[in-house]
Parts: structure tokens; C-alpha cells; sequence
């Protein structure tokens, strides 16, 4: 497989704070990656520190393929944009310098890609979050591009919108496009992911417990104190889900690998969790979110 970028121990803090800490990883080509952590762990940082548009402390992002494009698209989506797609994607380009026999043909591909040439002429305010996130995507497509960037694509998406998203953006990488977004739940990556990055305790771990689904596994709900901190089990399990019960207690939903089960179940209890269920997870990957 060949390596496009490679991460190589970036450190990044701000204000004395540590954000990222000696963080090494490669990007492939053709794949789609994602990162997952939780809030202010550290996503949009990387991506940006990935994407040249924030500097690290330490560290290189080393880039196998010159020249190297790359299409950054932010968390945050305008929402009152008074052009059509078509306009808006062609004032883009031609700040970018492109000319016009350059854009048209290329606004065409992006439109018939994306599914919106029935929506060429309806103003961009009109579209829904879905569309509009649609449109921002491809204004990060308008150059030939290498590395696609997406902080948090499918968060406030419905889950129709979110699978539309999801079917574009793979039909973008069988198009030879490498991705990375970034997620707060594993549960969103399931269809499209072929890697997850878990950012936690300024680290990136690797894990594929979600995507091996040859490993014997176990799915665990338990139930733990707001106050009490497990971040020393990230590592060892995929949230699936994380929600509040009351004001005291949240419920978890994870994954665990089933040789690491005894050793969390045995942590957990020190942290005074209460076991709620465990389950093993059959191997057809469908099982995996529907059973819980
Ligand atoms: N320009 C900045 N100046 C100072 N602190 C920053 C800056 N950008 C980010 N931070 C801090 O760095 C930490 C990581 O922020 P970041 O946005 O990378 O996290 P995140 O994982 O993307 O969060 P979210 O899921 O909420 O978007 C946070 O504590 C944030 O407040």
C-alpha cells in the first residue's frame, strides 16, 4: 500500500497546555481514516496541523506525493450563502486562480458526484445541512485533489443525510481520493472508515476492534459516576455510545476484545461502575451495533 503522508511525532500545546504528544502515524492511499475523540481531545488540531494551516510545536508531516493538494473542509458550515452551488463553487475557483474552461468542466464532475445537478440553480441558504455540507466539500474538491480533510463531516446530519454523505464520500475514494475525518462515535464510521485513530490523553492508538471482524469480542454496557475518570481504559475499548442517565451517572456502551474483558470488568469495578451487560458479538459486522 503506498504511503501519502507520513505524521511523524508531532507535538503541538497551547498556552503551556499539552494538546498533542509525540503523535506518529502514516496515511495510505485510497483510504479513508478516521479520528475519534472526545471533545477538545485534540481533532481539529491534528487535522489542521495535517492540513498546513496550523503549525506544530515539534514534529514533521512528511508528504511522499510533489506537488501535494490538499482539500481542508472546517467543523463550521456557513449557513445564509445567497449563491447557487454553481456560483459559489465558481467565485471560489476563480479565487483560486482557475480559469474558466478549467472550472465549468470541473463544476459539472463535482455537481454529478455529489448528486446536485437538479440543485445547480436553488440558492445554497435553501439547501439542507446535508446539501450544504455537500457544497463545502466540493469547494475543497475544485483542484485535482490528494488528501481530503473533514473535520466532523457528519455531525448534525440525519441518518439519511449522514449514508448519502457516506456514499459520496467512498465513491470519492474508488476515485483514487485518500481521506481523513475526524468523529466523535465510532458508531458513524461503521460503512465508511478502513482505519480508526482514537485520540485520547494527547495520544493516538490505533485501534481495529470495530473493523476486525474476526476478533473474538464482547460488547459491555456499565453504568459509572460523571466524576469518575476512565480514560486509562481507553485504549482497551470502542465507545459506542456515551449517555447520561441523571445528573450523577452516565451509561457507557463499549467493545472490548475478549481477552482484555476480566482485566476492564476488574478496573471498572475499582472505579465503582455498575456492570449493567455483557454480551459476546457474533462475527457478521451488522451484529455489531444492533444487539446493544
Ligand atoms: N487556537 C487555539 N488557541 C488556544 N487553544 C486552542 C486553540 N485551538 C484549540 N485549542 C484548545 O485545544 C484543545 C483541543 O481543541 P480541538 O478543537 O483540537 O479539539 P477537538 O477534539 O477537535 O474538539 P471538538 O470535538 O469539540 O471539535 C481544546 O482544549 C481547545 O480549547
Amino acid at each position: 500500500m503506498k504511503t501519502i503522508v507520513d505524521i511523524k511525532n508531532i507535538t503541538k500545546q497551547y498556552k503551556g497546555k499539552t494538546i498533542l504528544e509525540d503523535i506518529s502515524f502514516s496515511l495510505f492511499a485510497h483510504q479513508v481514516v478516521a479520528l475519534v475523540g472526545k471533545n477538545g481531545s485534540g481533532k481539529s488540531t491534528l487535522l489542521k496541523i495535517i492540513g498546513g494551516l496550523v503549525n506544530p510545536d515539534s514534529g514533521t508531516i512528511y508528504k511522499h506525493i510533489h506537488p501535494f493538494t490538499i482539500g481542508y473542509v472546517p467543523e463550521v458550515t456557513p449557513s445564509t450563502i445567497m449563491f447557487t452551488p454553481e456560483e459559489y463553487l465558481f467565485h471560489m475557483g476563480c479565487i483560486r486562480g482557475m480559469v474558466k474552461n478549467q472550472l465549468q468542466p470541473r463544476i459539472d464532475y463535482l455537481l454529478d458526484i455529489f448528486n446536485l445537478q437538479g440543485s445547480r440553480k436553488t440558492r445554497i441558504s435553501d439547501f439542507s445541512k446535508g446539501m450544504k455540507q455537500k457544497v463545502m466539500i466540493m469547494q475543497a474538491l475544485l483542484e485535482e485533489t490528494n488528501l481530503l480533510i473533514l473535520d466532523e463531516p457528519l455531525s448534525g446530519l440525519d441518518p439519511k443525510a449522514q449514508s448519502n454523505l457516506e456514499d459520496t464520500l467512498l465513491l470519492l475514494k474508488d476515485k483514487g481520493l485518500s481521506i481523513i475525518l475526524s468523529c466523535h462515535e465510532t458508531k458513524l464510521l461503521e460503512n465508511i472508515a478502513d482505519k480508526i485513530f482514537f485520540i485520547n490523553n494527547h495520544q493516538v492508538n490505533q485501534n481495529n476492534l470495530l473493523l476486525n471482524t474476526t476478533q473474538h469480542r464482547n460488547r459491555l454496557t456499565f453504568e459509572i459516576s460523571i466524576q469518575e475518570s476512565f480514560e486509562d481504559l481507553h485504549p482497551y475499548f470502542e465507545i459506542v455510545q456515551t449517555s447520561q442517565l441523571n445528573q450523577r451517572v452516565n451509561v457507557v456502551k463499549v467493545i472490548i476484545k475478549l481477552e482484555d474483558t476480566d482485566k476492564i470488568l476488574l478496573e471498572l469495578l475499582h472505579k465503582n461502575a455498575s456492570i449493567k451487560q455483557l454480551q459476546p458479538i457474533n462475527h457478521a459486522k451488522e451484529d455489531f451495533y444492533n444487539q446493544f
